[in-house]
């Protein structure tokens, strides 16, 4: 009988389910150490427009730096979740702005479409060669490729770290990853 090759898709399920099973609280003091290492990057690459995303619950909270940011002039865009298999849509963001709930519980400004410069990326898993696990959509793996000029900034927690994830042809590497502990500059 054949023996069962596992697929990428399989390994990334179950690493996905044993990392969200085993999360805890993002502590405040990390979320702010998130942010901090996240700004240096960002205030380096002298963007426009920046893509940020707001929290899912778990997640570390972008929201604070959302404010920071956009009161340091730079402009800030946020993702609209479409239906799966079309990738985000990115809309500019203000202080203050009504947020619309969309799918899987994400939420979204109304705001004018914007391309974004920079564009973070939440991540529920990384390894130190830049590879990424989301949720699973596939939803940046099909929104990358149509900002090739943009700076890719992946974000999360260090205990979010692991060994050679699983890479499939569309994965894009992260060429820098910040967690609360370090700005990591990717290698191959
Ligand atoms: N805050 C935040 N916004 C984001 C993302 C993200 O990771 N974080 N995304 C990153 O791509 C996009 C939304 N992607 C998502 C794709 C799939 C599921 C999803 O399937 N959720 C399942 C449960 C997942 C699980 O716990 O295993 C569900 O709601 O049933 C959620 C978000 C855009 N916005
Ligand atoms: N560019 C693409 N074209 C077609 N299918 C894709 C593409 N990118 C991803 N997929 C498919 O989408 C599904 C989810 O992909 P993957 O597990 O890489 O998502 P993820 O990176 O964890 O999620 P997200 O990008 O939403 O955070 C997989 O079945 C994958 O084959």
């Amino acid at each position: 009988m054949a023996k069962t090759v596992p697929s990428p898709d399989q390994d990334k399920k179950l690493i996905r389910q044993e990392i969200l099973a085993s999360r805890r609280p993002v502590m405040p003091r990390q979320n702010r150490q998130v942010a901090e290492n996240l700004l240096r990057v960002i205030h380096q690459l002298r963007p426009s427009v920046v893509a940020a995303v707001w929290p899912l619950p778990g997640e570390v909270d972008l929201r604070p730096l959302c404010r920071q940011l956009v009161r340091a002039g730079y402009q800030v865009v946020l993702p609209e979740t479409p239906p799966k298999g079309q990738p985000l849509l990115f809309r500019q963001w203000r202080e203050r702005m009504p947020m619309k709930v969309g799918r899987f519980g994400t939420c979204h400004p109304s705001g004018a479409r914007k391309v974004p410069d920079v564009i973070l990326i939440p991540l529920v898993a990384f390894d130190r060669h830049g590879g990424r696990l989301g949720y699973g959509g596939g939803y940046y793996d099909r929104t990358l490729p149509l900002h090739p000029q943009a700076a890719l900034i992946g974000y999360g927690l260090s205990s979010q770290e692991r060994d050679g994830l699983p890479m499939d042809g569309h994965d894009h590497r992260l060429p820098v990853i910040v967690t609360e502990r370090e700005i990591i500059h990717t290698e191959e």
